[in-house]
């Protein structure tokens, strides 16, 4: 399902001509379609809907309030990894139960936080973790419901940089040590174990890494109730893939027949933490063509979105479909399509087949609703885009444009250099 398509020769976001919006905000900005979004959670949780399951939605992928809105109002959940994830779950409204915390460095402060909040459960990473948790939940006078994270050591064969559950990775309790740590855990009065957890990686295109997985995480299940510990959750975390060129990952309903066939005695409430499989596609970056130029052969468009914006390419060398907003009849060139930041490294596509676009053209960065606004920064002073839901006919600005003044809003000039002259000539 998507709802970012062309007619008469326009890119359209459900009812509205992009361009439309390009002219009224300006650009570059995040566009999402609430349709798409609304659809993606719907045949997750659909394929889902046999077994006892909660979709924790991964607010890093996006974490803007209207999104988190749109997902917590189908039901969903969502796994975050820090007090300001909770924070703004809280505030679109999630319910405390359906919330799971993951990460390898929670700090005291924010576990108290999701402890005063009353998460479902932690993710736990380490053994020293897990003993802050229970200290923290006993100065609290509270109970923590605690699953461990388990690092299966499956490889998913994704980009290193987004590839998780391998034993060289930070991620999670060594599946060999898990029992024992478990165990120990046992040990700690102000925990509630509830569950086992893994994530093996990101943008995982095949079934058969999560299966490997799954297959570890039932032997664990299983021994774990062996020993009279009362698991009552499996959190298969997130990481199925999405289409940016021409990779095939496979659909949620095949995702969901596979894992459901290999699990089948585990008696247990399911978790997924899906995150670009549910905003990635619901989502493009729209920026403009501020000059095109030639070096020594070589073709550079330059576009008002840098890597500030939109790291993907720049951090993983991902690809991103570039297509024009309003098509026109032009002929095929090779380019660089580069932003306005002062580093090489600064780019959205290299060495791309793409129409000849002429300065003022707006272009459609495909694929951008995951990882896409949550990972933009300020750097070289450039204040952060809008990002922008379309629903129908109508559009709504989620998050402005950031301002020359938000820039520096929490700085200050302190008092000693304040007073100080400044001198005109340069001494
Ligand atoms: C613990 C955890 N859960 C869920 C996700 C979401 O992953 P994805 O966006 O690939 O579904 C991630 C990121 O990879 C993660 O680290
Ligand atoms: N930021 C990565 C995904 C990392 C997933 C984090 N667990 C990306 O843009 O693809």
């Amino acid at each position: 399902m998507n709802d970012f398509l062309y007619k008469d020769q326009q890119l359209w976001c459900e009812n509205i001509p992009v361009s439309q919006i390009a002219e009224e905000v300006g650009t570059p900005f995040y566009l999402y379609s609430h349709a798409t979004l609304r659809n993606h959670f719907r045949v997750f949780a659909e394929a889902f809907a046999k077994v006892p399951s909660i979709i924790c939605f991964a607010v890093k992928a996006n974490s803007n309030l209207a999104v988190l809105r749109v997902l917590i109002a189908e039901g969903g959940g969502v796994d975050i990894v820090s007090g300001g994830e909770l924070y703004r779950a809280l505030q679109a409204g999630v319910e405390p139960g359906k919330v799971v915390y993951s990460g390898v460095g929670k700090r005291v402060d924010e576990i108290e936080y999701a402890l005063r909040s009353g998460i479902l459960m932690f993710n736990v990473e380490s053994l020293q973790e897990l003993e802050v948790i229970n200290r923290c939940a006993q100065n609290l006078g509270v109970s923590a419901g605690i699953a461990l994270r388990v690092n299966p050591d499956v490889d998913p064969k994704t980009h290193p940089h987004i590839s998780t559950g391998l034993k060289e990775n930070k991620f999670g309790i060594d599946i060999e040590r898990s029992l024992e740590t478990y165990r120990h855990a046992r040990s700690l009065q102000h925990l509630d174990i509830r569950g086992v957890s893994c994530h093996i990686g990101s943008q995982v295109t095949r079934l058969s890494p999560f299966l490997e997985a799954l297959e570890r995480l039932s032997l664990l299940v299983h021994q774990l109730k062996r020993e009279d510990f009362d698991i009552r959750y499996v959190d298969l975390g997130g990481g199925l893939g999405i289409t940016y060129n021409q990779e095939m990952p496979p659909h949620p309903s095949e995702y969901a027949k596979a894992i459901l066939e290999t699990s089948r005695d585990l008696d247990c409430t399911f978790i997924f933490e899906p995150g670009r499989v549910i905003v990635g596609n619901a989502g493009i970056l729209v920026t403009r063509v501020l000059y095109t130029k030639s070096n020594d052969n070589k073709n550079f468009i330059i576009v008002d979105a840098g890597m500030n914006d939109l790291v993907r390419p720049s951090l993983y060398n991902s690809f991103h479909a570039i297509r024009p907003v309003i098509e026109e009849n032009r002929k095929e060139i090779i380019a660089d399509v580069v932003g306005p930041i002062c580093e090489s490294g600064d780019y959205l596509a290299k060495a791309r087949k793409l129409k000849d676009f002429h300065r003022g053209d707006l272009l459609a960065v495909f694929s951008a609703g995951a990882y896409g606004f949550t990972m933009a920064s300020n750097y070289n002073s450039r204040p952060r885009i809008p990002e922008i839901m379309v629903r129908e006919d109508q559009y709504y600005v989620v998050r402005r444009r950031e301002t020359y003044a938000d820039l520096i809003s929490h700085e200050e000039i302190p008092a000693f250099l304040k007073n100080k002259a400044i001198s005109r000539t340069g001494k």
